[in-house]
């Protein structure tokens, strides 16, 4: 029997059991936070000697020298033409969807102009450099290349520096072949928080960038934190998180199914299924008992869904999507009827997914939006990966000698009532006598 844990919104501590059933605790933990503070310290100091040493360490190769680092980008071309017909096809179809999806995201500049003459606007910039950050320690993800790259490009930033691990030296020919179809301009073989450190601070052979972005692990995670300030970062990405709710009419082992599909990232996934009857949840524990010995990674999915996942039974739908706004999960299944119904009552939520035939697993790949997309409750305010990430505004201000003489008048007040003198006369040069 895999015990999955059970609450119900009618339980006493429900809000309490809830809370601890959320909390990632490794985000905060003192003992990650030192070693990727190391971890860090090391690169920053050591540059491409410690790559080398940390990637032999974590990684298990046998680095010796820094030319080794990048992987070379007749490489990449060499993978796009050596894949098999049916791969090539479904990489460059999920390409294709992904580029027009995020294509309807790009912003531009605007101003408008006032009567007396004077511009107002914003001026919209991609970023010069960017650092993508590519999962690959317990699973390879050629979508993730995508779905990093793409907005970036669609941004038009002018260099994409993309690091992947290579675990016992060992690189899913998509991986490579995903950067090519993109047009990504160079690629390391470093992971985890040191790849995080070398794009944040540059080493001799790893450009530093102007922001990081993209999905990992805890220590990925961290190190994002840690180094946010010196470079930009998009969000906090980390370990995959499911949450879905069912009306009770969807097929039991679909939703078995789809909630394996995220806890089989990670024993740190997330998978939660919100039902309105007990007799429903029964059928899901059954067809769990059922499909988890014919997985490939179940050892990985037994310990997600036994240490972090969990059924939750609420009176209806109504306090269905309230349990939901309280979680703010990654993705959201909504296996229900009329899921139009419930989206007005969904406030967080990074991805959602709408209906019985709506698969989180299509989203990770081929539907078009974005599969980064902000975990551990941080939908409350973070958005998924998106062009925006990748463009920056300033503000344009171009005043009228009419309109320098009117605002003048209205900044010199307020200038003088915070006793900056300079600001006050600055501005009372331009008011025309
Ligand atoms: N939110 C998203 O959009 C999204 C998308 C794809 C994947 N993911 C998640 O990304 C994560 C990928 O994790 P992963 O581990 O497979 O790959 P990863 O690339 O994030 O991490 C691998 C690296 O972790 C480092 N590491 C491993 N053990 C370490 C240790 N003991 N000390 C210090 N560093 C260590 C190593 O440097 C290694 O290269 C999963 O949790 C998956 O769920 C999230
Ligand atoms: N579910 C992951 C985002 O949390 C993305 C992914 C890539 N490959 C498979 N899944
Ligand atoms: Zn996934």
């Amino acid at each position: 029997m895999i015990q999955i844990k059970r609450l119900a919104t009618s339980d006493n501590d429900f809000d309490t059991q809830l809370t601890e059933l959320t909390a990632w605790e490794g985000v905060s933990d003192a003992e990650v936070n030192q070693r990727v503070h190391d971890i860090v310290h090391d690169v920053r100091s050591k540059g491409d000697q410690a790559l080398i040493e940390y990637s032999n360490r974590f990684d298990r190769l046998t680095l010796s020298d820094s030319s080794e680092l990048e992987i070379p980008k007749a490489e990449l071309q060499a993978a796009l033409d050596g894949l098999p017909a049916n791969e090539r096809e479904a990489l460059e179809t999920a390409a294709q969807r992904v580029r027009s999806y995020h294509e309807k995201q790009l912003q531009t500049s605007w101003d408008y102009k006032e009567a007396d003459g004077t511009v107002l606007g914003q001026k919209i910039t991609p970023m010069d450099k960017v650092g993508l950050y590519v999962p690959g320690g317990k699973a390879s993800y050629p979508s993730s290349v995508l779905m990093n790259a793409l907005p970036a490009k669609v941004a038009g930033v002018e260099e994409l520096i993309m690091v992947v691990p290579t675990p016992d030296n060992e690189i899913n020919p998509l991986v490579l072949a995903a950067a090519a179809v993109t047009g990504v301009d160079r690629v390391f073989r470093i992971g985890g928080a040191q790849a995080v450190a070398a794009l944040a601070y540059g080493t001799e052979s790893v450009p530093r960038v102007d922001k990081i972005v993209g999905p990992g692990n805890i220590y990925v995670a961290t190190a994002k934190r840690m180094v946010f300030g010196t470079v930009g970062i998009d969000m906090i990405a980390g370990p995959s998180e499911i949450l879905v709710v069912c009306d009770g009419e969807t097929n039991p082992d679909w939703i078995a199914m789809d909630l394996f599909s995220q806890a089989e990232h990670d024993e740190d996934a997330q998978s939660i299924l919100i039902a309105t009857s007990q007799e429903y949840l029964d059928q899901v524990q059954a067809s769990i008992e059922a499909l988890l010995p014919t997985m490939e990674r179940q050892e990985i999915i037994r310990t997600s869904l036994v240490e972090r996942g969990a059924f939750v039974l609420v009176d209806d739908l109504d306090q269905a999507c309230e349990v939901v706004n309280k979680i703010a999960p990654e993705h959201l299944e909504l296996s229900v009827e009329d899921p139009e119904a419930l989206l007005p009552k969904i406030r967080h939520a990074g991805a959602i997914f709408m209906g019985r035939y709506t698969a989180e697993a299509l989203g990770d790949y081929c539907a078009g939006p974005n599969h980064v997309l902000p975990t551990s409750g941080t939908a409350r305010f973070s958005s998924p990966l998106g062009v925006y990430d990748f463009q920056k505004k300033s503000s344009i201000i171009h005043f009228s000698a009419d309109g320098a003489s009117e605002m003048g008048k209205v900044a010199s007040v307020l200038a003088r009532g915070e006793s900056l003198t300079a600001h006050a006369r600055s501005a009372e040069y331009r008011i025309k006598d």
